[in-house]
C-alpha cells in the first residue's frame, strides 16, 4: 500500500483500485490517521478538472447527510497534487457486480436482495431530501463495505455525473447505456425518478446475476425495452425534441429477455410486482422511494414466510432476424417504433 505523505502527494502503481474515465482510485495510507484510504486522482486534462470540481460541490451538498445512515460513500475532503484534484474517500471493499460474479452469476437469495435493495433505495430517499439525482447508477457504482460482513453493507459511489434535480440538462445524457432511464435517453426532462429506474435493473441484476437489458448502445437497449414493457407512453413520446442522430441500427442484438419465475412463491410475484412499478415506463408513474419501502415484499417476515432460496432465471428468447424499430414515413424517430414489437404480454409479469 502507498502512503498519502503530509504533502498529500501519492504515485500511483499496484494500489490501483479501479480506473474509470476520470482517472484512478488508489489504496493509500493516511499517514496522519494511519489509516486505509481511497484517493480518486483526476486526470489533469481541463475538462476533467471542470468535472472534478462539480463533483467536489455535489459532495459538499451530500455533507449534510450522515454516509452512513444515508448508504453514500464517507468523503473526507480532497487536495491539490500538481494540475491534478484528488478526492478522499473511505475505503470500500467491491463493486456489486464483483459481489454478484463470485457468486456464481446466480443470483442472491431473497433476504439479501431484500437488504441491498432497502439500503439502496434508503440511497436515494437521501440523495431526493437534499434534491440530488446520481444519474449514473448501476452495480460498479454501487461497493459493498465488507463481504464478509453479514448482513452486507452497501453504499453508492461516484457523484462525477450527479447534478441537483433543479439544475438538470436535458439532452446532456452520458449515463450509462444499459441503466439509464428512457427518459433520460430521450432527451426529456429528468428528476430523481431516473435513478429508481436504474434501481429496478440493479435489483433484477441482484435477483438474477445478470442484466435485465445487457446493450452496448441505444438502439439495442431501447429495442430491449419496448420489446419486453411496450413502447413509451405518446405522451412521453410527444415531447421528444430528439436533435441526436437515430440510434445505430447494424448492430442489433437478436435477443430478447424475459423474468422466468421458477417456482411462482409468493415472495418472487411480489418482487416481479415491486421491479415492475419501478421500470414504470413513464416517470410520472414510477414508485418513488418511500413507497417502494412500504411495498410488500419488504414486509417483515415476508423471507421466513416464502424461503426464496431457488433464484429468478432470466430466459433469453433468440431471434432469427432483427426488427426495425423506426418506419422511416413518420414523424420523429422515436414516434417511428413499431407497433409491430409490442409484446402480446409484457414480460415482467408472470
Ligand atoms: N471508496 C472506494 N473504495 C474502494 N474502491 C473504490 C472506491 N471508490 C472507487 N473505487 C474503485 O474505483 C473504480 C472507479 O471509481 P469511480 O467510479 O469513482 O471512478 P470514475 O473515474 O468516475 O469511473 P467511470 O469512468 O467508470 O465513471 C470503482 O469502480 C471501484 O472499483
Amino acid at each position: 500500500m502507498l502512503a498519502l505523505d503530509a504533502n498529500q502527494r501519492i504515485t500511483p502503481s499496484e494500489a490501483l483500485l479501479g480506473e474509470g474515465g476520470f482517472g484512478i482510485v488508489a489504496k493509500c495510507r493516511d499517514t496522519t490517521t494511519n489509516q486505509a484510504v481511497a484517493i480518486k486522482v483526476n486526470k489533469s486534462d481541463p475538462d476533467i478538472l471542470q468535472q472534478a470540481h462539480v463533483e467536489i460541490f455535489i459532495l459538499e451538498q451530500l455533507r449534510r447527510l450522515d454516509p452512513d445512515a444515508a448508504n453514500i460513500v464517507q468523503w473526507n475532503g480532497f487536495f491539490h497534487d500538481g494540475e491534478r484534484v484528488s478526492l478522499k474517500f473511505e475505503l470500500l471493499d467491491q463493486c456489486l457486480w464483483d459481489y454478484i460474479r463470485d457468486r456464481n452469476k446466480q443470483g442472491l437469495p431473497i433476504s439479501e436482495v431484500r437488504s441491498i435493495l432497502g439500503q439502496l433505495t434508503n440511497a436515494l430517499s437521501h440523495l431526493g431530501s437534499v434534491g440530488i439525482v446520481h444519474a449514473d447508477l448501476k452495480p460498479g457504482k454501487i461497493m459493498v463495505v465488507n463481504r464478509h460482513e453479514s448482513p452486507v453493507k452497501v453504499r453508492l459511489i461516484d457523484f462525477g455525473l450527479a447534478c441537483p434535480a433543479s439544475a438538470v440538462m436535458p439532452g446532456d445524457c452520458v449515463a450509462t447505456t444499459g441503466y439509464c432511464a428512457p427518459e433520460v435517453m430521450l432527451g426529456l426532462p429528468y428528476n430523481e425518478a431516473s435513478d429508481m429506474w436504474s434501481l429496478g435493473l440493479v435489483a433484477v441484476e441482484l435477483a438474477t446475476g445478470v442484466p435485465l437489458y445487457p446493450s452496448e448502445n441505444d438502439y439495442d437497449y431501447l429495442k430491449f425495452i419496448i420489446e419486453t414493457q411496450g413502447q413509451p407512453p405518446d405522451h412521453v413520446l410527444d415531447s421528444v425534441q430528439f436533435k441526436g442522430s437515430v440510434p445505430g441500427t447494424g448492430h442489433e442484438s437478436l435477443e430478447t429477455r424475459y423474468i422466468i419465475l421458477t417456482r411462482a412463491e409468493a415472495g418472487q410475484r411480489l418482487f416481479v410486482s415491486l421491479i415492475k412499478e419501478m421500470l414504470a415506463l413513464d416517470a410520472h408513474q414510477r414508485i418513488t422511494p418511500s413507497q417502494v419501502l412500504r411495498h410488500p415484499f419488504f414486509s417483515p417476515g415476508l423471507s421466513n414466510r416464502f424461503p426464496w432460496e431457488v433464484a429468478i432465471l432470466v430466459k433469453i428468447k433468440k431471434k432469427k432476424k432483427s426488427i426495425p424499430l423506426f418506419k422511416a414515413e413518420q414523424r420523429t424517430p422515436y414516434h417511428h417504433i413499431s407497433p409491430s414489437i409490442r409484446p402480446k404480454t409484457p414480460c415482467l409479469q408472470k
